[in-house]
């Protein structure tokens, strides 16, 4: 009988990493680890990368396979800034995606260069989230930890460098930085905010190896290591998606995507124009305000997350951490329309609204940015922590007017890092070997009439809270 291969893909997200070991010829999930990470709170989010690297650890333990895997490829949350010394340990804290004090360096860039500029080199209108504006606040805020950075990774090459001891990323997540474009580094956008291209990893090309793990970590010396990719691309690899599904993520953040045939670049910023991990381009959009928004509304509120009510008129704008989409870095949570009779299962509902309405009115131009028809009539992909929960698939069904396909699978991320492992042995596409494995099969929750009424109240709300909420005067 031929031996069982058995690969393992990893998913470094905001809250946790999640570690799946996945049989190469069936897709079975024969193990699984999960470890938490720790973020910061207060004015904004930071997170140490070598507890990134523990977790990473305990979950491949926790599989039951790190000893024995045949390949291994890493995941992780896009666009946060690591930075190392000379000898490769972090400097400081990394600084996340969702750590909105890099705004005004962000602003700084679109000034500077011009939006549609910014959009047409680099695919997207730079916004806090970005890695660029990030490296121009560590100049600005934190001169002395600048100057001793002798290297510049995002989340996934950090893990991968540790694991394989070669400096490398891929395409996807360096599309996510702001200094990447199809031609490679922007020299120019690197040299305004003072990075040398020195400091930064060779970008692999799609399907190649960028290593292979070193002796004396948790996982098997010696296995065949992939290049990883951000978080949303490896979801994608794990959906095998065709071009013109849509995909919509509920985790700590909200995206929607889908891969798209023509290479996006849309100046008003709403859409990022992302890469994907196979060569193909990735339009999304991205909110910071999800599941944990939520939660935090439930829990303000004494009530189990699905105890919700639909009806009434309130509307919350959940923006407890600023918001990205729309681009509101100051921003606030906001609750509108209160009435005697405004029960708290209303309330709760107003708050899965509000963080479901960016993502699903910016879903028609993520698919026309990639080059498909909005009109179309293929499910919305629902992922991530958060669609498993009754109360989201409801509010996404009402808000969507689209048929909702839940994938049984969990963890997607995690399944397409594992897809791009077994790729390296295979030599199949890593979107090949999901389909193989049937990683999107799940239920079809059939369409509902679109709640247009809720989707003007909360646009009209947004419009008219524009001062509040710290828009630029020409937006009110
Ligand atoms: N059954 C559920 N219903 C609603 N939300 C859920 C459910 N299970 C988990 N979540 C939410 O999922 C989130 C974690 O999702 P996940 O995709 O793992 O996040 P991330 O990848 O950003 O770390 C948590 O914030 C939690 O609120
Ligand atoms: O910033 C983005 C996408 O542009 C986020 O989607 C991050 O990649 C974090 O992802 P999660 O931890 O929420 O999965």
């Amino acid at each position: 009988m031929a031996e069982q291969r058995v690969v393992i893909g990893f998913d470094s997200s905001t809250q946790s990493t999640k570690a799946l070991a996945v049989d190469l010829d069936t897709g079975a999930v024969l193990g699984q680890g999960r470890a938490p990470h720790d973020v910061s709170t207060g004015a904004g989010r930071e997170s140490d990368p070598e507890q990134w690297w523990r977790a990473l650890g305990e979950a491949a333990a926790a599989t039951g396979w790190a000893d024995r895997a045949a390949a291994v490829s890493i995941a992780g949350q896009q666009h946060g800034l690591v930075t190392l010394d000379t000898s490769g340990v972090p400097v400081r804290p990394a600084l996340l995606w969702n750590d909105v004090r890099s705004a005004p360096q962000a602003d700084e860039l679109k000034a500077a260069i011009g939006a549609a500029e910014l959009a047409r080199r680099t695919g997207s209108v730079h916004t806090a989230a970005f890695t660029a504006p990030k490296w121009a606040w560590l100049r600005a805020e934190d001169p002395a930890a600048a100057e001793r950075v002798a290297a510049v990774r995002l989340p996934h090459d950090y893990l991968t460098e540790r694991l394989t001891g070669q400096a490398a990323t891929d395409r996807g997540d360096a599309s996510g930085t702001g200094w990447w474009g199809p031609d490679g580094y922007d020299k120019d956008i690197l040299d305004r905010i003072g990075l040398d291209p020195a400091l930064l990893p060779q970008v692999l090309a799609p399907g190649a190896r960028a290593g292979v793990v070193r002796p004396g970590t948790a996982l098997r010396a010696g296995a065949p290591v992939a290049t990883g990719t951000g978080d949303n691309m490896a979801a994608a690899l794990g959906l095998g998606l065709r071009p013109g599904q849509p995909v919509l993520s509920l985790g700590t953040s909200g995206t929607v995507y889908a891969v798209g045939r023509t290479r996006p670049a849309d100046p008003s910023g709403t859409v990022a124009g992302f890469a994907d991990a196979l060569g193909g381009w990735l339009p999304l959009a991205c909110t910071l305000n999800c599941t944990l928004a939520v939660d935090r509304f439930a829990a303000l509120l004494g009530r189990d997350r699905d105890e919700v009510e639909e009806g009434g008129t309130a509307v919350v704008l959940p923006y407890l951490d600023g918001e990205r989409t729309p681009d509101l870095p100051g921003a606030s949570g906001l609750v509108h329309g209160l009435r005697h009779d405004t029960t708290p299962g209303q309330l709760l509902q107003a708050a899965y609204d509000g963080a479901a309405h960016a993502l699903l009115t910016a879903l028609d131009d993520v698919l026309r940015a990639g080059g498909a028809d909005p009109a179309g009539d293929e499910p919305l992909l629902l992922i991530g922590g958060g669609a498993r929960g009754r109360a989201w698939q409801r509010t996404v069904l009402r808000l969507s007017g689209r048929a909702v396909q839940v994938p049984d699978a969990g963890e997607l991320v995690a399944l397409g890092a594992a897809a791009q492992a077994a790729a390296l042995l295979t030599g199949e596409s890593a979107d090949a070997v999901a389909r193989r494995w049937r990683t999107a099969h799940g239920p079809v929750l059939e369409p509902v009439r679109k709640d247009e009424d809720a989707l003007a109240r909360i646009g009209d709300t947004l419009r008219r809270a524009g001062a509040l909420q710290g828009a630029p005067a020409e937006d009110r």
